[in-house]
Parts: structure tokens; C-alpha cells; sequence
């Protein structure tokens, strides 16, 4: 069998799928050669072929519907609180099994994976479902039209990919993309250095902004050292705080954030299509992240309000832009009993408000003559159609 050799060289901006990587080279390591192919596994003492293989065709045979969730690292616990709140409870012996079950959902088998490994898995067909953030998935996915983004906003894991650059030195000055690749210290002979795990939209994001005499090196982590070590000009790097960047005495600069990231619920097109059950299961679990974060911005709000009748009350509640709720105010008489006879002269109006806006509603509900102002959370909000549902059926052609 023929094996490709990889060759341990920094990688340009010339952006080919191969990814070539900084010296020493390691005793083993994966390289990912094409979009739709194989990853091939080298070692320094025997040569293995054919690792992660993406194979085209009919999915692989089994019963059960795959979900993969990240094994550890900061996706992971935010992940499985996201489950729970959703009343999906997955069911781990222990933190170093990494199979495990969710009763509500039997005909799912949860795998704990690294996640660049779900999306490697997703592509190869070992996963149909899985969770990680966004710039994962664009990273490990690299645009390939088997993955599909099912949640897109799962509200956890918040971050951004961005270029930073020195705020000393040669580049005091530059505050921008554009101000950094018209400096005319890059030349062929001299290009600007990159430091980045992202070996794949590093080179794809200077392409696309006409940086050309651009080279990349790669290393796993603290990758904000490398101006100072000489190592490198800029780096791209994954920032939340910013605190990193600005211990290292780094900036970042105008145009140069490459995506923002959350966490994602990311599905195999073919799995959906083709495997019993994936659909259906999919669609559950949607419904269940979306009537949840819908839910956790808002309060509900319950209030006591005399009036003449239930639409004189709603007329009022309507006339304050906070009080509207999610498609009106429910208004309900509050009976009593006047001279022997049941009236209503209080009604009840029940209304979501965003947490944000929550004492803006309190003050507008007094305005209008509201008392007995209840607060309670909100558990969620079921919808008559989600919108990402419809946007997944035609993604799907369906
Ligand atoms: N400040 C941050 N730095 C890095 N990742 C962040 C940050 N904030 C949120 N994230 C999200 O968390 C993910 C990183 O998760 P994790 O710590 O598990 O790393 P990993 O994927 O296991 O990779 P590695 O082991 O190479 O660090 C990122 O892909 C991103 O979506
Ligand atoms: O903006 P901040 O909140 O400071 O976070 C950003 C930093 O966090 C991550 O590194 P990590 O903590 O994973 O360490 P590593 O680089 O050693 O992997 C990321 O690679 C940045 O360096
Ligand atoms: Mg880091």
C-alpha cells in the first residue's frame, strides 16, 4: 500500500488540504490529506493506512442513532447541563466510560469523543448526531456539505477566532487587516508569520482577505508566547475574556475576527436521510433545546388589574412596549362575591417577559394600575413549529 508522506515544512497561505506541519515532527501523528478522504496514521516504527475512512454510499449498518458529546474540556460539563435542563439525563457510570445512555431518548447511544473527533466521526459515519463549538466544526468539517448544523446557538461555549498581533513594536500602529498586510515588511522572501491551530481556517481566512505573503506554523496550546519567543508575528487564536491576549501583550486588530463560536448541534446528512429513526430522534431533540432556551431568557409575569372587562385590560397592558408577551397578554376574570352576586372586578394577566427587561415590566404594569406583581421562572416554551426545523427539512430536500 502506497502512503503519503507527509512533509514537515511550515504550511502557506497558498492553501492546499494538506496540511504540512513545523518541525520536529513527532514520533506519530494524523494528517488530513483531502476534504472527502482519509486520515492516514504514521509512525515512526510501522506505517497503518486508513484510520478515519469517509466512505461514500450507504451508511453503516446499525440500529442504534449515535449522539456524540465532548468527552472533556469546556464543552463537556456545559453540554451535559444542557441535556439535563432539557430533561435529557445521560446516564454515565463513570467519568472514563465513554459509552452511556439517555432513557428518554432509548433508541440513542450517547459516545464520549474528543471534539474534533466527533466531527472526524461524523464525517466517517461512526456518529449521526453530536455537539462541539462552531469553530470546531468549521475547523475539522472543513465546508463539507455531509455536515449539518441542526442548533446553531446552544448558548454555551461563547468565543471568537481572531488574528492578534503585538501592540509593541513594528505594529504600535496597526489597528487593522488591511493596515497589516499593506505593511511592507512582507515580502515572498519574508513573510508574515502566523502561529495557529487552526491549519485550516488560518490559510483559508488570509486567502480570502488577499494577504499573500503569509506562512503558518501550528503547536497545541499557549500559542499567545510565540511573538515574544520570536517565533512568530501574529497569531490566530480562539479568544473569550481576553485576558490571554492581554497578559501576552497582544491586540486584536479591525477585520480580523475569523468566526464566532458557540456551541453547535451538528447532524450527518446521510444519517438523517438514510438511518430509521434519526430523523424523528433529531426532531425531538431540537424541540427540546429550543422550548428550553427560549425559555431561559424570559420570566413569567402574573399581575392583578382592575377594569371594566378582560379587553379594557388587555388595551392597557398592550399600550407598554414591554408588556406584550409572547403573542399577548391571557387575561382572566378574578371573581368575587358583591351583594350576593359573582362579579369580576380584578382580572388576572399572565405574561413572559425577557429577563432583561424585568423591572422596565414591573414599572410599566404599576403605570397601569397592576399590584400582586408575581415573578416565576420559566421552564420552557413550546413553539407550534420551531423555525430550525422547517430551515433542517430543506437543507434536507424535504
Ligand atoms: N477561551 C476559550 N479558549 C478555547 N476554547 C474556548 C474558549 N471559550 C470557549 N471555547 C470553546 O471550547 C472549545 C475547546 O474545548 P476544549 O477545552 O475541550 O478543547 P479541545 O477541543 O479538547 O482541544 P484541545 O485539547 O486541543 O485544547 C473550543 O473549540 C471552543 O468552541
Ligand atoms: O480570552 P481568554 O479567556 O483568555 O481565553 C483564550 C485562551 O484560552 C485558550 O487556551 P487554553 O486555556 O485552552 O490553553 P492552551 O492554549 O494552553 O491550550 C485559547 O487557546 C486562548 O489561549
Ligand atoms: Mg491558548
Amino acid at each position: 500500500m502506497s502512503l503519503l508522506q507527509p512533509s514537515f515544512q511550515q504550511f502557506t497561505s497558498g492553501f492546499t488540504p494538506a496540511v504540512s506541519i513545523s518541525l520536529p515532527p513527532p514520533p506519530s501523528f494524523y494528517v488530513s490529506v483531502s476534504r472527502r478522504s482519509f486520515a492516514y496514521c504514521c509512525s515512526s516504527q510501522s506505517e497503518t493506512a486508513v484510520v478515519n475512512g469517509r466512505f461514500d454510499g450507504r451508511i453503516n449498518e446499525r440500529d442504534e442513532i449515535r449522539l456524540g458529546l465532548p468527552s472533556k474540556g469546556r464543552m463537556a460539563a456545559d453540554t451535559l447541563d444542557l441535556l439535563k435542563d432539557c430533561q435529557l439525563s445521560v446516564k454515565q457510570v463513570n467519568p472514563r466510560q465513554y459509552v452511556a445512555q439517555i432513557p428518554q431518548l432509548p433508541n440513542i447511544e450517547v459516545w464520549f469523543q474528543r471534539p474534533k473527533d466527533i466531527v472526524r466521526k461524523l464525517l466517517s459515519g461512526d456518529l449521526d448526531l453530536g455537539i462541539m463549538g462552531l469553530d470546531t466544526v468549521s475547523e475539522y468539517g472543513q465546508g463539507d456539505d455531509d455536515l449539518i448544523i441542526v442548533h446553531d446557538a446552544l448558548e454555551y461555549g461563547d468565543c471568537h477566532l481572531s488574528l492578534a498581533i503585538p501592540k509593541y513594536g513594528i505594529f504600535e500602529n496597526i489597528n487593522s487587516l488591511k493596515e497589516l498586510a499593506q505593511m511592507p515588511q512582507w515580502t515572498a522572501d519574508r513573510p508574515l508569520r502566523v502561529a495557529t491551530g487552526f491549519t485550516y481556517l488560518g490559510p483559508k481566512f488570509m486567502n480570502e482577505n488577499g494577504l499573500k505573503h503569509v506562512v503558518f506554523s501550528t503547536a497545541d496550546g499557549a500559542l499567545e508566547a510565540a511573538p515574544a519567543m520570536g517565533i512568530a508575528d501574529a497569531i490566530l487564536d480562539l479568544v473569550s475574556s481576553g485576558t490571554t491576549l492581554r497578559e501576552n501583550n497582544l491586540k486584536e486588530i479591525e477585520g480580523g475576527v475569523v468566526l464566532e463560536s458557540q456551541a453547535v448541534l451538528v447532524a450527518s446528512r446521510k444519517a438523517l436521510i438514510q438511518r430509521k429513526g434519526a430523523l424523528d430522534t433529531t426532531h425531538e431533540i431540537l424541540e427540546r433545546f429550543e422550548a428550553h432556551l427560549r425559555a431561559v431568557g424570559q420570566f413569567t409575569v402574573t399581575a392583578n388589574m382592575r377594569g371594566r372587562s378582560a379587553e379594557e385590560v388587555a388595551e392597557r397592558v398592550l399600550s407598554q412596549p414591554s408588556l406584550s408577551g409572547l403573542q399577548g397578554p391571557t387575561v382572566s376574570p378574578v371573581f368575587c362575591k358583591r351583594d350576593g352576586k359573582v362579579a369580576a372586578d380584578y382580572y388576572a394577566i399572565v405574561i413572559c417577559v425577557p429577563k432583561k427587561a424585568l423591572y422596565k415590566s414591573v414599572q410599566q404594569l404599576r403605570a397601569i394600575g397592576g399590584s400582586g406583581v408575581l415573578i416565576s421562572p420559566l421552564t420552557y416554551i413550546f413553539d407550534e413549529e420551531t423555525p430550525r426545523w422547517r430551515e433542517l427539512l430543506s437543507k434536507l430536500g424535504l
